[in-house]
């Protein structure tokens, strides 16, 4: 496909050329060192077509690791080639800023030197007088150059573990420390509470180019950024380029267990963070600070950081605080039980609750719900009665609605927030009173972050959580779980487009294959089976981009998960892809002179001129506009797109020498349409199902492992529960509160298979779906729905995972849930029913229908 493209592309553009164009190709000639690449190498019939040197073909070029001539070896090559050597084309990596010196050496056997005396100093000059548990290895650590993760309780001084090192470093030599922070308000926390001496600015997606350059150019010694803002997602990458920034000392990943446990679909960023800090800023040194992480998480972070075992710090939140007083009961009307409890002895006079709910709309039903019972017991705060008895929170509010909220609780306006998991980080109140869950929490460390809100001044602190008897709250947790599970199907289109095959394959003797320029890799046996060994896989990857909502439509998946798959592939043992920092593929291009002065671009700008080739209605000599994908466009040329870009935006101007400012050419180009942006190898169908069975194992095991860590939740809890929260309404069980934070403190250190394995294995065994109804008394009624629905929107062209969705109420982007949630006969009707069950009922009852 790519060649014919190409070869159609070439010969049109061979008919446009002109003797301007040969003034043209001789000014690029001399142009070609300032812009790297393109046009600027003689082309003599003889001559290289990679470096234009003469005495050797393209596929011998001594040039060929450099990048400008990687686009060329991938398609649409008319000059003959000799076989090439094995060795694949190198990137050419951009230059890292030097490397900071550890500021004290290691020991003979690699141990950490003694403190000295100006660390002691600083840490007095910052106000303290002796350190806290695990804050002086830590620091020491990062000062002789060793990265390391810091596991510490909230509120234990973790902060102080980068500050100190950030100033010492700082004040050797011109360096800066990066902190990564999840949330902008964290970041603005930090910044408000550093230490005298030490100054600070935030870089986000949110601030303009110029103010972020205006922050820049302050001293300071240290940054702090978000994830998104390192990464460069959603098309703004706010990190300054590496040449630009003072050598980074190291960097502090703060929140450190969202590199293992939160990267899933949430914010796929985390998943590729450590990369991009390695590769981009050549960061050697890592600081991962977090509250919350098990003994396996914390194993996971460690590995993402490139740490040993022995280098994590701290304890691992095994201690729940002793002012906290903790409960469980089962209640079949949990509303009714939220009301009691509310009212009786323990919670009647609290002046400050959160109430967590799993779902948007049950928030603001309880606030409601509150609101209405709690109206007649108000409860003064400082001498004052409340405003509001209690309001929702979730992340579907508008910001400013948001924060009028939370501002109302933070200033004891407002009693009870009813909220979802989106209220809380970064909450900086020390006096909440009591931590209510209306429902199963998502995890135990969510559990255990969102009760350690409460009582953080020291004070008694009660918590309760309602757990349905029934499990009927796992078919609700269950839902998020399949919301971002894959089919294989999809998972091949996907596939397919990312890895289309390509003409790049050589015939060679050596059995090696190689992908994606990144490394030769020896053919494993199957592939030895597939791929003749005589064949080398010479494709040194495409510079591809696909439009976010393209594939976001096509999948019918969220753009995280798509992202998220796709740094599974990048980070693949084999780098399948890698990812480029996102990118507005779309050109317009729109001439206000009307079709000639599109003709006479086309006749002196090959990128133009190959555009209008590549389209069929460039015969229509009419056209005055031209709308074409710029990186598909410039591989085909065998271009860098940016350098292509450049190019086309510097048709808007003209410059006159002489004649001063430069002038509008009449000449409009725009780039729309933001895409995932990559360079990707050619793959055979065989490799392409070889990357399917890889994404699809990792997304089902996650599924699974998932699944089982719910189903061991609900039991934990359900081992302490009380049968209904009667007994918990006057006061706590003392005994009962204390065996739940020893089962808390067990999960942290031995991980969910140690706690609950054998129990687990037995009742899953006896009851696999449990909460969940059984198949045969619905599966009349489920088929029949099937085909109603399918008769009632014949025009969609619904997959089995779809409807299955829909009965489950889960909303996806081609069915979204503000539109298929408005009818009632079908969304969530058959929640009680397990989804794999509903899946294969779907999936039959489809494939009889067509
Ligand atoms: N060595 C120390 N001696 C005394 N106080 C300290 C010491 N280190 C930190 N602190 C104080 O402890 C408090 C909490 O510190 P910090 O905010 O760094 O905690 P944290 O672990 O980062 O908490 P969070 O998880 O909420 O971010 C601060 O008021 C800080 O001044």
């Amino acid at each position: 496909m790519f060649q014919r493209y190409w070869q159609y592309g070439r010969l049109r553009f061979i008919s446009l050329m002109s003797p301007h164009l040969q003034i043209w190709k001789k000014k690029w000639q001399m142009k070609g060192e300032q812009f790297g690449g393109g046009w600027s190498r003689g082309r003599g019939k003889e001559s290289c077509f990679r470096c234009g040197g003469a005495g050797h073909w393209a596929s011998q070029c001594p040039g060929r690791g450099n990048r400008e001539c990687q686009g060329r070896t991938a398609q649409g090559q008319s000059q003959p080639e000799e076989p090439v050597p094995p060795k694949g084309p190198e990137c050419k990596a951009p230059e890292l800023p030097s490397a900071v010196e550890p500021l004290y050496g290691l020991g003979p056997s690699g141990q950490v030197a003694e403190t000295p005396l100006e660390v002691f100093e600083t840490l007095t000059r910052f106000g303290y007088h002796t350190f806290r548990p695990g804050q002086e290895a830590a620091i020491m650590r990062i000062l002789s150059g060793l990265s390391t993760l810091v596991v510490l309780p909230t509120g234990m001084g973790k902060s102080l573990c980068y500050q100190l090192p950030a100033l010492l470093y700082a004040q050797r030599s011109c360096c800066i420390t990066l902190v990564v922070s999840p949330l902008l308000s964290l970041m603005d926390d930090q910044v408000s509470g550093l230490p005298p001496g030490l100054k600070a600015v935030c870089v986000h997606s949110n601030m303009t180019r110029k103010q972020r350059e205006t922050v820049m150019t302050g001293k300071v010694q240290v940054l702090l950024l978000s994830p998104e803002a390192v990464v460069g997602a959603g098309g703004f990458s706010c990190l300054p380029p590496a040449a630009r920034l003072p050598p980074v000392a190291f960097a502090c990943i703060d929140e450190a267990h969202c590199l293992s446990q939160w990267s899933h679909n949430f914010r796929p960023c985390y998943l590729r963070l450590c990369k991009v800090l390695r590769e981009r800023l050549g960061v050697r040194c890592f600081l991962g600070l977090t509250a919350t992480a098990t003994c396996a998480t914390a194993r996971d972070v460690g590995e993402h950081l490139g740490i040993p075992e022995e280098a994590i710090f701290g304890t691992h939140l095994a201690a729940i605080p002793p002012n906290l007083h903790l409960s469980v009961s089962l209640d079949r009307d949990k509303d009714q039980a939220l009301v009691s409890l509310l009212q009786g002895e323990r919670f009647r006079d609290l002046s400050s609750i959160i109430v967590y709910c799993n779902r948007r709309d049950e928030t603001v039903r309880v606030a409601a719900l509150i609101r209405t019972c709690l109206q007649d017991f108000p409860v003064p705060f400082a001498g004052r009665l409340p405003e509001a008895v209690a309001e929702a929170y979730h992340a579907g509010l508008s910001a400013s609605e948001r924060r009028r909220v939370q501002r109302a609780f933070m200033q004891g306006r407002l009693r009870v927030v009813v909220a979802t998991v989106a209220f809380g980080m970064g909450l900086d109140r020390p006096d909440v009173r009591a931590v209510l869950h209306h429902g199963l929490p998502g995890s135990i460390e969510s559990y255990v972050q969102e009760i350690g809100r409460a009582g953080r001044d020291g004070l008694p602190a009660h918590c309760h959580l309602f757990l349905q008897p029934q499990g009927e709250d796992l078919r609700e947790l269950r839902r998020h779980i399949y919301a971002d599970t894959v089919d294989y199907l999809t998972l091949k289109k996907l596939v397919q487009r990312l890895f289309p095959p390509c003409t790049c394959s050589k015939q060679l003797q050596q059995p090696q294959v190689m992908v994606g320029g990144e490394g030769v890799q020896e053919a494993g046996p199957q592939e030895e089976s597939e791929v003749p060994a005589n064949v080398l896989r010479i494709c040194p990857g495409h510079e591809r981009a696909f439009s976010v909502q393209q594939m976001v439509e096509t999948l019918d998946m969220r753009e995280e998960a798509i992202e998220t798959l796709l740094c599974y592939l990048e980070l693949h043992p084999r780098s399948w892809l890698k990812l480029l920092a996102p990118i507005f593929a779309i050109c317009h291009l729109k001439c206000y002179g009307g079709p000639p002065q599109l003709q006479a671009l086309a006749k002196r700008c090959p990128a133009v001129a190959v555009g209008l080739a590549q389209q069929q209605s460039a015969k229509d000599k009419g056209r005055s506009s031209l709308d074409f994908n710029v990186v598909e466009l410039a591989d085909s040329m065998g271009w860098e797109a940016a350098l292509v870009r450049r190019t086309l935006n510097q048709l808007q101007w003209e410059v006159t020498p002489g004649k001063g400012a430069p002038r509008r050419t009449g000449v409009l180009v725009e780039f729309r349409d933001l895409s995932f942006h990559m360079r990707s190898p050619g793959l055979t169908a065989f490799e392409q199902d070889e990357i399917c069975d890889f994404l699809h194992q990792r997304i089902q095991a996650r599924e699974k492992e998932a699944l089982a860590q719910l189903r061991a939740t609900f039991q934990a809890f359900q081992r302490v529960a009380f049968p209904n929260c009667g007994p918990c309404m006057e006061h706590v069980d003392e005994e009962r509160s204390d065996q739940l934070k020893a089962l808390l403190t067990r999960y942290f250190e031995e991980g969910t298979a140690a706690l609950f394995e054998d129990q687990f294995r037995e009742e899953s065994e006896q009851n696999h779906d449990f909460g969940q109804a059984r198949l045969q008394d619905w599966e009349s009624s489920i088929c029949s729905d099937i085909r109603h629905l399918l008769s009632i929107r014949q025009e969609e062209k619904f997959s089995g995972r779809a409807l299955a969705r829909i009965f489950h109420g889960i909303g996806s982007p081609c069915y979204p849930a503000e539109v298929y949630g408005k009818d009632r006969r079908f969304w969530r009707k058959y929640l009680h029913v397990s989804f794999p069950s509903l899946l294969r009922l779907a999936t039959r009852e489809i494939l009889a229908w067509k």
